[in-house]
């Protein structure tokens, strides 16, 4: 099947808007693999859809059944990626996109998965840190710790061959576009193994 992608970057830096365009604008060739949370559901996030919104004890059941390819905690909170997220995917012969953060990239890094890792940067930290408070779903706390680690992870992400591809979320018709070429050969082996 075709290679999943991963896409990272600090929280706020515009991941789920640029996946949720891909996932309409390229209908049929890319595919969403739901991770499981311990956080609350935001206002218009649908369980299963967006995440699997669960108990720290039900993730924890989980990930000591071995149900999951990479775990961590971020902000407070558990998130992972299920074997089964990404296998209802690759079911489908659709590309597999994973929204993770830092550690799940170097975590998959020591998997079979093979993806291509891309990570979206806001234009500066302080662009990063009003479309946070704009967004409007973080408290003062995790807004704190959102920037720490999109501080932190931004260092890491200069290490060279971490990612095949960086990309500012400066203007988002930009960005957009520089995701779908990062994407264009993926996409396009997709579209000719649905067109025969
Ligand atoms: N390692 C890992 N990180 C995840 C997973 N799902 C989401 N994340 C990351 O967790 C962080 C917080 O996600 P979320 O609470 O949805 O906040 P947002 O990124 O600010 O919208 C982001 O960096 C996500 O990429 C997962 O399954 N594994
Ligand atoms: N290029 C952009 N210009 C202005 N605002 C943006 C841009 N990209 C995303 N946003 C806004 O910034 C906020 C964070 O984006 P979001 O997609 O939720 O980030 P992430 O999924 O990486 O946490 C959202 O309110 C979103 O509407």
């Amino acid at each position: 099947g075709p290679r999943p992608v991963v896409l990272s970057g600090p929280s706020g830096a515009g991941k789920s808007t640029l996946l949720k365009r891909l996932l309409q604008d390229c209908e049929g060739v890319f595919g969403f693999s739901v991770s499981h949370t311990t956080r609350n559901p935001r206002p218009g996030e649908a369980d299963g859809k967006d995440y699997h919104f669960v108990t720290r004890e039900e993730m924890q059941r989980g990930i000591d059944r071995g149900d999951f390819i990479e775990h961590a905690v971020f902000s407070g909170n558990m998130y992972g990626t299920s074997k089964a997220a990404v296998q209802a995917v690759q079911a489908k012969n659709q590309i597999c996109i994973l929204d993770i953060d830092m550690q799940g990239v170097k975590n998959i890094k020591k998997t079979e998965l093979n993806p291509i890792y891309i990570s979206v940067h806001p234009p500066s930290v302080q662009t990063l840190e009003q479309r946070l408070r704009d967004r409007n779903t973080e408290s003062e706390e995790s807004l704190q710790k959102r920037l720490q680690a999109a501080i932190n992870d931004l260092e890491i992400s200069k290490e060279p061959g971490l990612f095949d591809a960086i990309i500012i979320n400066d203007d988002l018709e930009d960005a957009y576009t520089k995701l779908k070429g990062a994407l264009k050969e993926e996409i396009a082996a997709v579209q000719t193994s649905k067109d025969s």
